[in-house]
């Protein structure tokens, strides 16, 4: 067991995970959007995800100044809900979904049908039905049973050729967690380069008259914090279009890159700036292009954590501490794996503090913890957090803003947060907190 340290307070946020706005005010309570955290847990309840605005715009203006003339699709299932999407939609990105309830929520949000791609390696029967209903403009192709699907729903249709993506796998591994790594020849999404599968789609793809091979795709994992794999893939992807153009006599005008982008979770942590992305891919781009003499395809890319998981923090309030007998301090919140299972997941690490005020306590290392019942229900093992901390204070996670509430379950029969926006000073509920009926209508039995 550590002892405790004497570290004071420093009345400072750590480095880039926080939201651009957020500051501590005077009196040491944290503020988001200009809005104090402990105000927000008092109206909305804890736990509560907080969503500040200007910090997702900002990063949506971000990633498309780094790709001018490119095309930058939000990977939603990072995050989304209608008010979100409508924010995404006006700084004018495109759209990654990959459920018939992704495209509904797009759908509700006025996302316009040819700026969405629908991705997935299982596609059901209703993700394509509600494809097709909807329009979308780009579909990208996973497995080879789903070409004879595609060619299908899109005969029943009146409209022209659906356009696809080929999804390719250039046998590159993305550096991060192995549940992230999509790159690789041994996990389940796209079509092979190195075994040929992707040339053997493509010339199916191509036999195909209600469809319409428009370019390739590829994504190599998420948290990825090393250009140098970005560039690698790219340079398979494209001699993988040098050889279509041999054998096919294609040349195709869409290159999908994916997302991925790392973001830090905690001061120090390696994370990708979207202008050095769009500067290293387009250079290697114009400079493959220009090897190849092949003209320079459009390039999409997909972030998602990139775009919001910066812009969210979760709030909770303490409902217990303890000291166990092995003598480490437990820090019991009202929340856990059930609206963040990323801890136990992928062992994730965050940053976090307490949001009422500062104090001239010492810290103390602390094992924040949920109320799940399981030991595995540790939303933080290693936090510092001051040691006349009490109950019912609210605590503050950083950088929650993608994959939180997007997966967040019921465990326990937990009712799933509410999501809030901050702006300005204001805040607006963007997805209420479940109720209990919500929990009983679903069980008719
Ligand atoms: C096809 C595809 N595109 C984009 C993303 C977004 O990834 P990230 O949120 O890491 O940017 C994912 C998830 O990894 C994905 O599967
Ligand atoms: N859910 C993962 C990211 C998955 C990426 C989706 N393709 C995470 O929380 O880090």
């Amino acid at each position: 067991m550590k002892t405790e340290q004497a570290v004071p307070e420093t009345g400072r946020l750590e480095a880039g995970v926080w939201p651009l706005r957020a500051r501590l005010a005077a009196d040491g309570e944290l503020e988001i959007g200009g809005v104090r955290a402990t105000d927000l847990a008092r109206r909305f309840g804890t736990p509560l995800h907080v969503l500040d605005e200007a910090d997702v715009r900002e990063r949506c203006r971000a990633f498309r100044a780094a790709f001018p003339g490119g095309e930058v699709a939000y990977a939603s299932k990072a995050m989304s809900c209608t008010g979100l999407l409508r924010w995404v939609r006006e700084e004018g990105l495109s759209l990654d979904a990959s459920s018939a309830g992704e495209l509904a929520v797009a759908r509700r949000s006025g996302f316009p049908a040819d700026r969405i791609l629908l991705h997935g390696n299982g596609k059901t029967g209703e993700d394509l039905r509600a494809a097709f209903s909807y329009a979308v403009g780009t579909i990208v192709v996973d497995s080879a049973a789903e070409i004879s699907r595609l060619a299908v729903q899109a005969a029943s249709g009146l409209r022209g050729p659906q356009a696809v993506l080929l999804r390719v796998v250039p046998g590159i591994d993305g550096g991060t967690h192995a549940a992230l790594t999509t790159g690789t020849e041994d996990q389940q999404f796209g079509f092979s380069l190195a075994s040929g599968a992707a040339a053997e789609a493509a010339h199916r793809i191509l036999g195909q008259h209600r469809l319409r091979l428009a370019g390739v795709h590829c994504h190599i994992g998420s948290q990825i914090a090393d250009l140098g794999r970005y560039v690698r893939a790219l340079d398979r992807v494209m001699d993988f279009l040098v050889r279509l153009r041999a054998t096919d006599g294609v040349v195709l005008d869409r290159l999908d890159l994916g997302g991925g982008f790392a973001v830090p979770y905690r001061a120090g942590d390696p994370g990708l700036e979207p202008a050095d992305v769009g500067a290293a891919v387009q250079a290697a781009l114009t400079t493959l292009c220009a090897r190849h003499r092949y003209p320079t395809p459009r390039l999409t890319i997909e972030p998602g954590r990139a775009i919001v998981a910066r812009a969210g923090v979760t709030l909770y309030r303490v409902v217990g501490v303890k000291r166990a007998a092995s003598g480490r301090v437990f820090v019991t919140v009202d929340g856990g794996m059930s609206d963040n299972p990323r801890p136990s997941l992928y062992q994730a690490r965050y940053t976090v503090r307490l949001a009422g005020r500062t104090t001239t306590a010492n810290n103390r290392p602390v094992t924040i913890v949920g109320r799940h019942c399981e030991a595995g229900d540790v939303l933080v093992p290693d936090a510092s957090l001051p040691a006349d901390l009490r109950l019912g204070e609210v605590l503050a996670v950083a950088c929650t803003g993608a994959y939180h509430h997007a997966m967040a379950s019921n465990y326990n029969l937990v009712r799933r947060s509410p999501v809030v926006a901050v702006r300005g000073g204001r805040a607006r509920l963007l997805v209420r907190r479940e109720t209990e009926d919500d929990l009983l209508a679903r069980d008719v039995g």
